[in-house]
């Protein structure tokens, strides 16, 4: 253990721990026990449910030598596509010692169950029949068997049929097609459609015109059911025992189109605001009254902050993004200030940490840097700038082992009101070990402590099919989410309001670009007007929002 102060804050002293060594034995929890009280409004978790529901393996497996981690890249034959067989595994008799299984079974070909499947989608629950791991059937699949995969996924029949009635239909219509805010149009769609029909064109004032329209015609169910959230498929209510839904809509905020296809609360939109595209000025500029017109989903009728959303995201929330060098450093950083000036007590957990070996500042360092949290801990450092499995791999390290980790985080959880734990890269990276050898990533961590996620996401172009696809992956496990854009551009283009417009839905915060380079107290005192009050920040009107970014106020 070292033991770091925090620069910024001399009071302030942060923990940095490793983990015990390579396949120690892990003693995990009980398999049926409850969690502390969980951070949404109304859940509590019930693992006993899952422990009646999966009946773990006792089959025996084939067993081999547990192959040590080797530096050269034959490991990888063996290791994270093909995740090593742990001692733990052999005495519990691991039914997927082969390479061919624990190929497939590994974090990039991942099985995972068709929707609907009531055992969830966390590839854990299919390892854990394989691998006959109690500790997985215990705790890896509450989401799903505590009602969490309920009400958590998009409408049924729309993303779907938004996606092939509205984008695709209202974008290959074409000029043909029906005018602008055709009703089944997804926004993209309808706008470029829109654009299309009336102008019969597409220079970019003639899309913006279209698409001020069509944004004016959006619905709320069109804009909480947006693309983005539109894709997964709808996941099979789970048999819960839980009195209420962690995915459904906080007290106070109704279900149906006020809640968004995540569960994330979506301020109702006004039913058509009257706008008249021939006032406005043609261009990028326009650019800037389309973002005004986000407020169909954040309207004016509801400026009074929401207090009572204001620190839903307490307890446990994972970091996540939609690749790396998103910005979930810089997220966390802004999170932990805006609860600490709430008056929070606020650890950060890093996980694993890779790439020290470039010298360049780790991550809690940033963190400290600029937030000072009460507490930071690395639970694991390796030299590579690689995923933290590959990385523990070939510098022949101890990986991170699943319940040593949660049982660390959980540990931080005690003693804080809010621990963010940030992943590395994006939400499938390999990060470690379970006890069955098999990896497992931060959606694991998500499911197994049953927890929030924050998507740092990209502004720019391609954001917005990662942040689909993040989305989706949360969605289909259960796991609540909301989105944070990590850099919104000093200068927004046409494309950056566009992304903007399917992002709201799932917006939490967005963080101007160069927030990561600011003097530490700049940031502190700016950090509440880059979230929603939900993550103890001020924004609660995406339109004043983006009149203030557009107008330059950071
Ligand atoms: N809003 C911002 N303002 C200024 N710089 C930023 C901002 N967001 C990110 N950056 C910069 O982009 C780079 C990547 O950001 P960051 O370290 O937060 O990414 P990450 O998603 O945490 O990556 P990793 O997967 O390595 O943890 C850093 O150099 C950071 O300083
Ligand atoms: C080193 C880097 N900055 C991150 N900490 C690790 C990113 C792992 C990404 C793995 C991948 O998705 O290919
Ligand atoms: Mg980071």
């Amino acid at each position: 253990m070292r033991t770091v102060t925090a620069p910024n804050s001399p009071d302030v002293t942060a923990v940095t721990t490793r983990l015990p060594q390579a396949n120690a034995v892990f003693t995990p929890g009980p398999a049926g026990f409850t969690l502390p009280p969980f951070p949404f409004p109304t859940a509590t978790l019930d693992f006993t449910a899952t422990a009646t529901t999966l009946t773990p393996s006792t089959t025996g497996g084939p067993t081999r030598a547990v192959p040590a981690a080797r530096s050269d890249p034959d490991a990888f034959l063996d290791g994270p596509l093909g995740a090593p067989i742990s001692p733990d595994d052999e005495q519990r008799g691991t039914a997927n010692g082969s390479d061919l299984d624990t190929l497939t079974d590994g974090p990039l070909g991942a099985p995972v169950p068709p929707a609907g499947d009531p055992h969830g989608a966390d590839g854990g629950d299919l390892d854990t029949h394989a691998d006959g791991a109690p500790t997985d059937a215990g705790s890896s699949t509450p989401a799903t068997h505590s009602g969490f995969g309920d009400g958590l996924g998009a409408p049924t029949g729309g993303p779907i049929g938004a996606l092939a009635d509205g984008d695709l239909g209202t974008y290959t219509d074409g000029p043909r097609g029906p005018a602008a805010g055709t009703p089944d149009g997804g926004a993209l769609g309808a706008a470029t459609d829109a654009s299309a029909g009336v102008h019969g064109d597409t220079s970019l004032s003639a899309l913006a015109d279209g698409w001020h329209s069509a944004l004016a015609d959006r619905s709320l169910e069109q804009s909480a059911a947006g693309s983005l959230g539109g894709t997964a498929p709808p996941v099979e209510p789970a048999p819960s025992t839980a009195p209420d839904d962690p995915g459904s809509a906080p007290p106070g905020v109704p279900d149906g189109p006020g809640t968004g296809p995540l569960g994330v609360p979506v301020s109702p939109a006004p039913a058509g605001p009257n706008l008249d595209a021939e006032d406005l000025p043609s261009g990028e500029a326009i650019g800037a009254e389309i973002a005004a017109e986000l407020a169909a989903q954040a309207p004016e009728t509801q400026a009074a902050p929401r207090r009572a959303d204001t620190g839903e995201w307490r307890g446990i929330v994972l970091v996540t993004g939609t690749d790396t060098d998103v910005g979930k450093t810089i997220v966390t950083a802004a999170v932990a200030a805006a609860a600490q000036a709430s008056g929070l007590r606020v650890a950060v957990i890093k996980p694993g940490q890779t790439g020290i070996a470039t010298g360049a500042p780790t991550d809690l360092e940033v963190v400290n840097r600029l937030a000072a949290p009460e507490t930071t801990r690395v639970l694991a450092e390796y030299p590579e700038p690689m995923a933290p499995l590959a990385a523990a791999t070939v510098a022949s390290m101890p990986p991170l082992e699943l319940y040593a980790v949660v049982d660390a985080i959980r540990a931080e959880a005690e003693k804080h009101d809010l621990v963010l734990v940030e992943g590395a890269g994006g939400l499938l990276v390999p990060m470690g070990v379970r006890p069955s050898g098999a990896s497992w990533t931060l959606a694991d961590l998500a499911t197994t402590l049953g927890v929030k996620t924050i998507v740092v996401a990209r502004a720019g172009l391609g954001t917005l099919n990662h942040t689909a696809l993040t989305l989706e992956a949360l969605n289909r496990r259960g796991v609540p989410a909301g989105v944070v854009i990590g850099a919104w551009p000093a200068e927004p283009e046409l494309l950056h309001w566009a992304n903007l417009s399917e992002m709201v839905p799932h917006l939490i915060g967005a963080l101007p670009d160069g927030a990561g380079r600011m003097d530490p107290g700049v940031f502190r005192r700016s950090a509440p007007g880059w979230l929603t009050p939900p993550l103890y920040g001020e924004i609660d009107n995406w339109r004043v929002w983006a009149e203030e970014t557009g107008e330059g106020h950071h």
